[in-house]
């Protein structure tokens, strides 16, 4: 067996979006080897965006292994292993048999806007905000679930003799790889609870009152745990034979890990992820900050017993997944990063603002009668003028965000670490210091999210004494500075203002 909690190694899932990947890293948080594959993307539907969850579990094993084979090593080199994943996609599936009932609703999916729209109408979007943190809006975990009851045949049915599983993707992961039928453990943790609309968020547990008003039986619903600690040992299966007994021994939703994996353990430390979407965290401490100005509150962490560290985040649906607009539908680039070659082959905008709100906006306005709109076009603008303005939404979208956490924290924002597959822009990373007017850094280890999860599964084992010895791993590998003069930037901002007012109204409610 294995020897538990002693190997020179931790190993972190991150079951993302596109694409599932496991990473080995050593106790200096550097990476050993990573295994990465990527699943389909379903649309069944204009809005509608779904996973095949046994592909997803195959896909984890599968890089689980991969990544262990690359590195050489045997169950006893791995100390732990913690899992870090997409937030909110969300699953049901059938504890006798192991396979879900449907596919898996991601968090992108638009289908639930109308039961939103009804639940704000009879249950009031402030009892919504007031317990959960969350506005009403179709990205959560909560109203999808409610739907695939409603629409899937047989299934409350089926709910009601107590044979059927809620989970998003981490309790997805962790019943299969404790052990699924064979006593797999059905948990989740504060921050992917915290983004169900389940859970109260000054309780830390599933509300009861809520749970009835969407429409979802409790007794479906996972145990809530820390976000570090032992839920079990891998047990069964491929992964069972191979690296049996490893303690399965963090979760945290993507986007916190990246905050811990960043060690914004202060309170005030930010940190934002270009991906597919962006998503800015601050850590906001003991205090659970209500949000005036379209931001989430939610938790950020919780180590074991300690209290738990709660965030304000803002979420951005489109920034990455613009730039593969412009590469996949329009043809204008080839490659994602040719999109800094072609804007810098222009000095500015040429006056185009591109609002990207594919599927409504996010924060910090949660319009979802949103569209994008691309405006101040005239025939002078060229498709390098678009480039420019493709980057500038992103960090636009940043600075509305960064605006509305000062407004509702009262803390400026001193600097902020950022991370994700954007970051290696040059161009959007100086643009983004320009419009925020604050310091950009980036870290040595860009892949924050799965270091953030392994760092938790490594403090549950006592492979790390503390957050200090965290800290001490963080390495500077970049910065930009500010360089814009502030009249620009004002001037600037209010044509985005301006351009973001247009998108709205474009759906009828209907
Ligand atoms: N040099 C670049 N400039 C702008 N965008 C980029 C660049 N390289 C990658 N991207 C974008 O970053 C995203 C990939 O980042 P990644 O962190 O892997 O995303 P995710 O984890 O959401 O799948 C893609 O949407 C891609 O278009
Ligand atoms: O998998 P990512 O990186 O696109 O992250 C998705 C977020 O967790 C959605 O809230």
């Amino acid at each position: 067996m294995a020897s538990h909690g002693h190997g020179p190694f931790i190993a972190a899932i991150d079951q993302g979006t596109t694409s599932s990947r496991c990473i080995v890293f050593d106790r200096d948080g550097r990476i050993v080897a990573v295994d990465q594959k990527e699943h389909e993307q379903i649309f069944p539907r204009p809005g509608w965006v779904e996973h095949d969850a046994t592909e997803i579990w195959t896909n984890v094993q599968e890089v689980v292994a991969g990544a262990v084979g690359k590195a050489g090593l045997t169950r006893a080199d791995i100390a732990a292993i913690g899992i870090t994943n997409q937030r909110e996609t969300t699953l049901i599936w059938d504890r006798t048999t192991g396979e879900p009932v449907h596919n898996a609703i991601v968090w992108q999916d638009t289908r639930t806007d109308a039961l939103c729209r009804e639940l704000g109408r009879n249950v009031g979007q402030d009892r919504f905000r007031r317990e959960t943190g969350l506005p009403l809006a179709s990205y959560f975990a909560g109203p999808k679930a409610r739907w695939l009851l409603d629409n899937v045949d047989g299934l409350r049915e089926r709910a009601a003799r107590g044979d059927l599983l809620f989970g998003t993707m981490d309790s997805w992961v962790i019943w299969n790889l404790t052990g699924g039928i064979d006593g797999g453990r059905h948990v989740t943790d504060v921050t992917n609870a915290s983004r169900t609309m389940f859970m109260n968020l000054h309780t830390m547990e599933w509300d009861d009152k809520i749970c009835e008003s969407i429409g979802v039986p409790r007794r479906m619903l996972p145990e809530i745990r820390s976000s570090a600690e032992v839920y079990g040992e891998i047990k069964g299966g491929v992964l069972g034979e191979l690296l049996g007994g490893i303690p399965v021994a963090s979760a945290l939703g993507d986007q916190q890990a990246a905050l811990f994996g960043q060690t914004c353990f202060a309170e005030g430390e930010t940190k934002s992820t270009y991906g597919t979407g962006t998503f800015m965290v601050m850590n906001t401490g003991s205090k659970i900050i209500n949000s005036y100005s379209g931001l989430l509150t939610t938790v950020g962490y919780r180590i074991g017993e300690a209290d738990p560290v709660y965030a304000l985040e803002g979420s951005i649906a489109v920034t990455g997944s613009l730039v593969q607009w412009m590469r996949d539908q329009m043809g204008l680039i080839s490659t994602a990063a040719e999109i800094e070659t072609l804007a810098l082959s222009v000095e500015d905008n040429g006056g185009a603002y591109f609002v990207p709100a594919f599927s409504g906006l996010f924060a910090p306005y949660w319009r979802s009668d949103a569209r994008g709109v691309i405006a101040g076009l005239t025939r002078y603008v060229t498709k390098a003028h678009l480039a420019r303005a493709v980057l500038e939404a992103t960090a636009w979208q940043t600075r509305e965000i960064a605006d509305a956490m000062t407004k509702d924290s009262g803390v400026e924002l001193a600097a902020l670490k950022v991370d994700g597959g954007m970051t290696s822009n040059n161009l959007l990373m100086q643009t983004l210091a320009d419009f925020l007017d604050a310091p950009v850094v980036r870290p040595m280890v860009a892949e924050t999210t799965c270091l953030g999860a392994a760092y938790a599964a490594g403090l549950a084992v006592g492979f790390w004494n503390g957050t200090d010895d965290l800290r001490a791993n963080w390495r500077r590998a970049a910065e930009w500075t500010p360089r814009m003069d502030a009249e620009t930037r004002d001037r600037e901002y209010k044509s985005w203002l301006k351009a973001v007012e247009r998108t709205m109204g474009w759906l009828d409610e209907s």
